[in-house]
């Protein structure tokens, strides 16, 4: 279902300059959505077109179908339900305290004072602000800040949400949790749309991406049909994802699938193509005849068993050290994925099973699991990117736990199935903690 359209968009600044030259684009309802471009290419203005911030010179802006109107009452309307984040935080956190700033939203909305504080808090808690809601906003750092910025946004409620460049000046841990925050934000039916000269971002997240040139929109289309193709970014001056780099420079080499298109690393060590000789170089010490253990391979080597750690044969060694080496079988079993449910969090319990289960490596996934993992010292070895690294932690054969809430905890189940299903490798993953009412409801109700 198409959410936000425009039609011919052109727009220039007063003084005269052409910032957008008839733009047409159409944004799918719950999508996330990337536009791509170099500095000046007009993404600045096309979401301030968007949110009807910049009245366009030519064409129009459709809103569920609807011609936007420039009136106070549909601006506001318009506003209310497309939200934007700007790329500087400062130019959008101006209230006396972080409480303050989240209540601006809402309160303009006419919303009475026990529904605004209402939201505002549970605002706060949902991105992980409660505790600095009393400081002034100018005391914080950049990555809170931004998230304040979001709170702000979010405590309208609105249906689309754009974010002008949001990991702008964040270090990569203030970057992973807004990425974390955008994503939960997605998963429960919000559209985002963020614009971003970061080709790498931009290739693993998005659903389908817009690439600007020159105030134009160049291209259009899925991560995969953008990024593949070199014309394309050069034409918007861009650089090519080092995923698709990687594995275009392996593939050179012979050593991948052809026509594949990783988009992470799960998918990279995936595209991973048997080989059964292979020339390696092998220390000093190592004889022909003996075992050595050159890394851990699956997929196509052991098609039946959930994992392989290949060892090779070392079958002949070359006066220069590099020896030719036979990769032998010796499937394994995959290591486990356990999520725990932290809204139903007990300490107690949580530390039962990590010590149950034998658990090796534990991430959490949203700012509440990591709060509770700090406060109860819970040693977390993944903070960012948790499913992605649980899965490649999984192969290698470590029990994984992650702790999330919410429909994190779906989200999380559905990207290690959509694994699963797409490199026919089997890890065990369950919920720990499930929740036994619902369980049992849903028992009844089958
Ligand atoms: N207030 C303004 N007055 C005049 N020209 C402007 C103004 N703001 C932007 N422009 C011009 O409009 C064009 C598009 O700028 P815009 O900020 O939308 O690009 P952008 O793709 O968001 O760039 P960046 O990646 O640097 O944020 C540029 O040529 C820019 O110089």
């Amino acid at each position: 279902m198409v959410i936000l359209e425009t039609k011919n968009l052109s727009f220039s600044y007063p003084d005269g300059t052409l910032a957008l030259d008839s733009i047409s684009v159409t944004i799918e309802k719950g999508k996330k959505i990337a536009f791509v471009g170099r500095n000046g290419s007009g993404k600045s203005t096309l979401f301030l077109s968007m949110n009807g911030t910049h009245r366009p010179k030519k064409g129009e802006i459709l809103f569920h179908g609807k011609s936007m109107k420039y009136d106070s009452k549909s601006l506001r309307e318009i506003r209310k339900n497309i939200g934007i984040v700007f790329q500087n935080s400062d130019d959008q956190i101006f209230a006396p305290t972080i409480y303050q700033d989240v209540a601006f939203g809402p309160t303009n909305l006419g919303y009475p004072k026990d529904k605004v504080e209402d939201i505002v808090n549970k605002t706060l808690e949902y991105v992980g602000l409660t505790h600095l809601k009393d400081k002034p906003p100018h005391h914080l750092s950049g990555g809170q800040k931004k998230r304040v910025a979001i709170a702000g946004i979010v405590a309208m409620d609105p249906e689309v949400i754009i974010l002008d460049e949001p990991l702008a000046n964040l270090d990569p841990v203030g970057a992973d949790e807004v990425m974390d925050l955008l994503n939960e934000l997605n998963y429960f039916g919000k559209t985002i749309i963020i614009s971003t000269h970061d080709v790498n971002l931009a290739y693993g997240w998005a659903d389908y991406v817009f690439l600007m040139n020159e105030h134009k929109v160049i291209s259009e289309g899925t991560p995969e049909a953008i990024f593949m193709h070199d014309d394309n970014l050069k034409a918007a001056y861009l650089r090519r994802p080092v995923t698709l780099e990687i594995y275009e420079e392996i593939k050179r080499r012979g050593l991948v699938k052809p026509q594949c298109c990783p988009r992470d690393i799960p998918d990279l060590v995936h595209s991973l193509r048997s080989q059964q000789l292979l020339w390696a170089k092998v220390p000093s010490e190592v004889k022909e005849g003996d075992y050595i253990n050159l890394g851990i391979l699956y997929g196509d080597y052991a098609p039946d068993s959930g994992y392989e750690a290949a060892n090779c044969k070392v079958l002949h060694i070359h006066e220069d050290g590099l020896a030719i080496v036979e990769m032998e079988r010796r499937p394994y079993r995959a290591g486990s994925i356990g999520i725990y449910d932290t809204s139903r969090y007990s300490k107690d319990e949580l530390c039962d099973i990590i010590l149950r289960d034998e658990i090796e490596c534990i991430g959490a996934m949203g700012k509440r699991s990591k709060v509770l993992a700090e406060r109860d010292e819970i040693y977390l070895h993944v903070t960012a990117g948790v499913v992605d690294r649980s899965i490649l932690n999984s192969l290698a054969g470590q029990r994984c736990l992650i702790l999330t809430n919410g429909g994190m905890v779906c989200h999380a189940l559905k990207r290690i199935k959509d694994y699963m299903e797409k490199s026919g490798i089997n890890i065990p993953v369950t919920v720990v903690n499930p929740d036994q009412k619902k369980s049992e409801s849903d028992n009844i109700n089958n």
